[in-house]
Parts: C-alpha cells; structure tokens; sequence
C-alpha cells in the first residue's frame, strides 16, 4: 500500500520556508540612569518572554565606571545574559531596540550619553554582520572589563570570535572600575 502525505500537517519551518539554527547569544546590559536595578531586571524579564528565547545563565551584578562617556556620567550597572534562540540575529537586535524603548531609552546625539537602559548584543553564534544596524560581533566588547567580567563569571572557557578566550582578553583590561556588588542580584523567571 502506498502512503498519501497528509496535506494538512505543516510544521513550523514550512510555515515560513525557513530553517534557523540554534545559536548562543551573549546579552550585555547597562544601565547608568534612573531605577538601573530596575531596568536590568525589566530587561532579563523581556528576554525572558521573547518568543524562540530562552535564558540559560543571568549574571552577577557589577557596578562600573563609565567608559569612553561624558565627565558627568554616573556609574553603570553592568550585567550579562546567555540565551540559546533560532531567532535571526535582526530580530533579535530590533528586540533589544524595543526593550530600550520601553525603558524610556533615549537616543542622544552625545557619543554615550546616560542611560536608562542598554542593550547589547555581544555574539549570536557564528553570525558575522558589518553593518550600521547590526554589528557582529559587538566591535569594542572584547576591549571592555564590563561585559568580559560578567561573561566570564557565567563561561569561564568561553572564546571570543577572533579575539580569544575571554579569560586572556580579560587580564588584558583594566579591570579597577568593574566592581562585584554582592547585594544585588538579577532573577530569571
Ligand atoms: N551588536 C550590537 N548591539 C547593539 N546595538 C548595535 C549592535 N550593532 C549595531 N548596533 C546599533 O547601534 C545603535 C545603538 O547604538 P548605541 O547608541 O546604543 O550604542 P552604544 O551602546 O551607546 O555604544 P556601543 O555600541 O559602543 O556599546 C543601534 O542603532 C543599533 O542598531
Ligand atoms: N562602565 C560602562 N561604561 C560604558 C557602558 C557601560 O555599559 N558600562 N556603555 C557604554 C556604551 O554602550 C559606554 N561606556
């Protein structure tokens, strides 16, 4: 007997005509602004909720002079989030734009301005991306203790695409102004 395909049964990837791979994702948030606790939590909550998203590690919690910002920035609030999606690296970056919004983020013409919110994509797998909306992957984070220390606390092995193990490229920083605050932390649902 010969068997007929069914022509109702579609699953998920014929639904759109695309396979997606699954890949790691490296989140970096900051928050020098307003409620920063606040808003680093808001923003694990709505990654968290992002549909094809799941959170596998949340950081510790670091407090950080800013970098490469105005005289009168104020400290940072500094943490990390690894995250296993099959989400396009685009909609992920437009993701994060819209998280920023929805913490009243604004956008200013002054080169790192305060913030109530920032989020970062550091790597999305293997995906490489050279443009102005999408650069991967992220082109100073391998230079900046405040993503690597977070990271490294989650992935001591990890590696950075073309630049090293992150525990290398950590020694190499200056580290002084990235500090442990045991007194926060960030929750995933
Ligand atoms: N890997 C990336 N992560 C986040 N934003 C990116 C990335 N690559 C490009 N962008 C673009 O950068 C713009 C946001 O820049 P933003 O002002 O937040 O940079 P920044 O966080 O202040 O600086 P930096 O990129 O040095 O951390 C957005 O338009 C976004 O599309
Ligand atoms: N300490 C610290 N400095 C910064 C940060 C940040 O998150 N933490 N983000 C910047 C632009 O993204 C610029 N400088």
């Amino acid at each position: 007997m010969t068997e007929t395909p069914n022509p109702n049964i579609v699953d998920a990837d014929s639904l759109t005509g695309e396979m997606h791979p699954i890949r790691r994702v490296v989140v970096a948030l900051g928050s020098n602004l307003g409620e920063r606790l606040s808003s680093l939590q808001g923003a694990v909550d709505a990654l968290a909720d992002t549909p094809d998203f799941f959170v596998t590690g949340v950081s510790p919690v670091y407090e950080t002079e800013p970098v490469d910002s105005p005289e009168e920035a104020k400290p940072y609030l500094n943490a990390v989030v690894l995250a296993d999606t099959t989400l396009p690296a685009a909609r992920l970056m437009e993701r994060a734009l819209a998280i920023e919004d929805a913490y009243e983020r604004e956008r200013s013409e002054v080169r790192n301005a305060p913030r109530t919110l920032d989020v970062d994509l550091i790597v999305v797998g293997d995906r490489r991306s050279n443009e102005d909306f999408l650069r991967l992957p992220h082109p100073r984070a391998h230079q900046r203790a405040f993503v690597l220390q977070p990271w490294h606390d989650l992935e001591p092995d990890a590696v950075f695409p073309e630049r090293g193990p992150i525990a290398d490229l950590l020694a190499d920083v200056d580290g002084s102004g990235v500090r442990r605050r045991e007194d926060l932390a960030l929750e995933v649902e």
